[in-house]
């Protein structure tokens, strides 16, 4: 199917990434949120984002403008009515994606395909909510969208070879890589990152070193472009204890088991750089 207009669902980091990538790349692009409030939030990142591309060149003005001009705000589900892709981009919890999908099963044209960029949430049980699990799939994007090449694409138990394909050939045209993975909790990407984020917070918790020692052991030691707790706070703390708890239920192995003190942060309101405050302080 040919794939003309796209939905996001979720104006946070994620959707609000995803949408100016679709609009970057032609496509009309709506982004929804609960609240208009909460869209025009994610509208200014996407500005910002833009804004820093036209500076180094990579981007026109006129093509800035002209991928703004194919973003419609909206905080009505109803709107899915409009697209051929829905992509849901909401809070990393079942029981809110479950919700979504129950509803845009409801709203988007029988042919739609529905798309979730959960991180670690099983695609099948996402997908049992709808009356088309053959066209729910498992879009993962990578954080910072515009920036990172990869999308993780993860077929349910249903997804038809037509779904999987239209999202391969998608994900192309939004110029990212794709790599394919089953149906298992945290995937590959998080099941192999979190495990490392998780140790680095141990760390931190057991007093074996500073953050920074930690961060800088890592960055220049591993040639990882972030340390592990930098890049856990630019993923969000409440993100990163989510999908721990999706991996220590789905495998039942301790090694999962979220830090006390990754616990304690997320519970504290620190949750990295999006509230302004997680292993480091944000201006
Ligand atoms: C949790 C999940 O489910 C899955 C996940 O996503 S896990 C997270 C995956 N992501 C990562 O691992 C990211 C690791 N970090 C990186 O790759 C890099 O640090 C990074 C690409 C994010 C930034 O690169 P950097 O060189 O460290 O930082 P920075 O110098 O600030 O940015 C690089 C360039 O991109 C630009 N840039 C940064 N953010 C931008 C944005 N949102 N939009 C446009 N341009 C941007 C900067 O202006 C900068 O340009 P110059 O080099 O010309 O100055
Ligand atoms: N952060 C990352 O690095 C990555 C995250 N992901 C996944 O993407 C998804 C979004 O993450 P991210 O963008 O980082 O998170 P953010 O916290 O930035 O955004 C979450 C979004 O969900 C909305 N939301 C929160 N609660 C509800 C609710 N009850 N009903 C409807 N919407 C709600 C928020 O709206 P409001 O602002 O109004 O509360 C916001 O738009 C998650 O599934 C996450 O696992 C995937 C890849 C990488």
């Amino acid at each position: 199917m040919e794939i003309r207009a796209i939905m996001v669902i979720g104006a946070g980091q994620m959707g609000s990434g995803i949408a100016q990538v679709a609009a970057q790349s032609g496509f009309s692009t709506l982004l929804h949120d609960i609240s208009m409030e909460a869209v025009q939030k994610g509208l200014l990142a996407i500005r910002k984002s833009l804004a820093k591309f036209v500076e180094k060149g990579k981007l026109s003005p006129e093509e800035m403008e002209a991928a703004l001009a194919r973003l419609t705000p909206c905080d009505d589900l109803a709107a899915a009515a409009e697209c051929d892709l829905a992509i849901e981009a909401v809070v990393e919890n079942m029981g809110v994606k479950a919700k979504i999908f129950r509803e845009l099963d409801r709203l988007a044209p029988p042919n739609a395909i529905l798309a979730s960029n959960t991180s670690s949430l099983p695609i099948t049980e996402i997908a049992a909510v709808t009356g088309r699990p053959e066209q729910v799939i498992g879009m993962h994007f990578m954080n910072p969208v515009p920036l990172m090449k990869l999308v993780e694409i993860i077929r349910g138990l249903a997804t038809s070879d037509e779904t999987y394909e239209a999202i391969e050939a998608l994900s192309r045209r939004l110029g990212k890589t794709t790599a394919e993975c089953r149906d298992v909790p945290g995937f590959i990407s998080n099941r192999v990152l979190m495990v490392m984020l998780n140790e680095a917070i141990w760390c931190l918790y057991e007093g074996v070193a500073s953050a920074e020692s930690i961060d800088t052991i890592m960055k220049l030691g591993m040639n990882h472009p972030m340390g592990p707790l930098t890049l856990a706070d630019l993923i969000g703390l409440d993100t990163v204890l989510a999908i721990l708890q999706v991996l220590q239920d789905g495998y039942g192995d301790p090694k999962y088991r979220p830090c006390p003190l990754l616990r304690q942060y997320v519970k504290a309101g620190w949750l990295g750089r999006k509230s302004g405050r997680g292993f480091y302080r944000y201006a």
